[in-house]
């Protein structure tokens, strides 16, 4: 389970790419990279987006699929987890990135766990999002109703059989 949604997790990252292009910086010196000569002051970015998306890295890109980071084993596949961008490279790339994946580990492990999730039928769901440093999803609706209430299964009752 927990590989699953690591996997689940990584496609999301990768598919979303709600981080599209880094922070940009700026050359302190004049540089040669791959043909390029990019002097001295210039302002750059990462295309993560782009990197998330190379067809010579991702078979077919567009389809969402986090089986592509299990190995024959179901077990993640951590040289192909470790190829999505979303935190940027390098000296200045984010400090974050393990508290940030581990927070969306919990956050959606418990949400799953405690929760069931409807789309508003009334509304057509779109991959279309705002645009802005990250990108936002459209606004949009959902029922979320508890789990398992009948098991017994919400975090206040299995905390309260332990007191
Ligand atoms: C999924 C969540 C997150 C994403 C996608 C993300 C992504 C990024 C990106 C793309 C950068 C720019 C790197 C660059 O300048 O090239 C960055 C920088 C940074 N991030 Fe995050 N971040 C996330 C969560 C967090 C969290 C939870 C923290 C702190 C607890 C954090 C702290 C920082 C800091 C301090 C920088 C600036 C690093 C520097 O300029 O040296 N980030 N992040």
């Amino acid at each position: 389970m927990g590989a699953r949604l690591e996997a689940f997790l990584c496609e999301a990252l990768r598919y979303s790419s709600f981080v599209p292009v880094t922070i940009p910086h700026a050359t302190t010196a004049d540089v040669q990279l791959d043909g390029f000569y990019i002097p001295r002051g210039t302002v750059v970015f990462i295309n993560q987006w782009s990197v998330n998306y190379d067809p010579a890295k991702w078979k077919d890109p567009h389809v969402f699929d986090p089986g592509r980071f299990l190995d024959a084993e179901q077990r993640l596949d951590r040289d192909r987890a470790a190829g999505v961008m979303i935190f940027s490279l390098g000296k200045r790339r984010c400090i974050g990135d393990q508290l940030a994946k581990l927070q969306l580990f919990l956050f959606t492990a418990i949400l799953l766990h405690q929760c069931a999730f409807e789309p508003n039928p009334a509304e057509c769901l779109t991959m279309d999002c705002v645009h802005g440093l990250a990108l936002k999803p459209q606004p949009f609706t959902v029922s979320v109703r508890p789990r398992g209430e009948s098991e017994g299964l919400f975090l206040g009752q299995l905390q309260g059989k332990e007191t």
